[in-house]
């Protein structure tokens, strides 16, 4: 039951039947926006997370996209990193690498990764202020509200607790206000040592999509983009919220299955 609906204020679902659908329907979406964003500005700043939304990026190496992209004008960004050495598997770096950067023509200079010969906070630390170099030369966006990055795109993943980017629930990093990028010692989800953008930073993107599959995950989806009960936890999810831009749920009907607009959908299906 493909479908897609605009919801009154958490961004538009694209709900698909199979990872096959969802994973073209992303990376053509993926593809749209570099080509607005080169034409609009010359180049498409992109920041990844890691998880299961890389595999779903495959597509974008194969014909058409391995060719008609203009990959010469990706900046790539991580909107969280684990501090591990990029060759470790735990690495974010490592796993968009080996899937995707090492197969289109990126240049090895506009892949802007962690320095992981620094402790968590040092790391943080640099890669602010390498974004800042990068903001200061409109490689990435500026956004007039609070002078925030304003990434051209934003990709998240979502865990079955509520967690996007390395902001985890009740964590004392989701509520930084000042800094750009933040470290963790102590993520719930190993490794324990990470850096991630905050929320202003997501929140400034043009264009945030959010990727979400998996039964597992249904309970956490549902706190994050339906009318819920006044007591519910605010998940670090429902916490992303564009304040000028796109937001979009890319879902499987497994992790959508708890949703308003899925039950509807299912029952007009089977009245129709
Ligand atoms: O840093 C991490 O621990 C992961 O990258 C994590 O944040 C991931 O993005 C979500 O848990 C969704 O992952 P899946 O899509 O693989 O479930």
């Amino acid at each position: 039951m493909a479908f897609t609906r605009i919801t009154k204020d958490r961004g538009k679902l694209r709900i698909q039947d199979n990872l096959d659908d969802l994973a073209t329907e992303l990376v053509e979406y993926i593809a749209e926006l570099s080509e607005v964003s080169v034409k609009e500005r010359g180049v498409f700043a992109i920041a990844l997370s890691g998880g299961s939304l890389i595999g779903l990026m495959g597509k974008l190496c194969q014909a058409p996209y391995n060719k008609t992209v203009d990959w010469a004008k990706w900046h790539i960004f991580w909107v969280d990193e684990r501090v591990v050495s990029k060759s470790h598997t735990d690495s974010n770096y490592k796993l968009a690498k080996d899937s995707l950067l090492s197969k289109v023509p990126v240049a090895p200079s506009h892949i802007h990764s962690i320095n992981d010969s620094l402790s968590a906070e040092d790391a943080a630390t640099d890669y602010e202020f390498a974004l800042r170099q990068m903001v200061k030369a409109r490689t990435v966006g500026v956004s007039q509200l609070n002078d925030c990055p304003k990434f051209d795109l934003i990709l998240l993943g979502m865990g079955p607790d509520g967690h996007v980017a390395s902001l985890f629930p009740n964590h004392i990093a989701l509520e930084e206000r000042d800094e750009w990028v933040t470290f963790l010692t102590d993520s719930p989800k190993p490794p324990p040592e990470r850096i991630t953008f905050t929320l202003p930073v997501i929140n400034s993107a043009s264009n945030v999509a959010v990727v979400v599959t998996g039964g597992s995950k249904a309970e956490a989806l549902r706190m994050a983009i339906d009318d819920v009960e006044p007591d519910t936890p605010l998940l670090p999810a429902r916490m992303v919220q564009p304040t000028t831009g796109n937001l979009v749920w890319f879902l499987d009907n497994p992790a959508a299955s708890k949703l308003e607009a899925f039950r509807f959908a299912e029952s007009d299906q089977l009245l129709a």
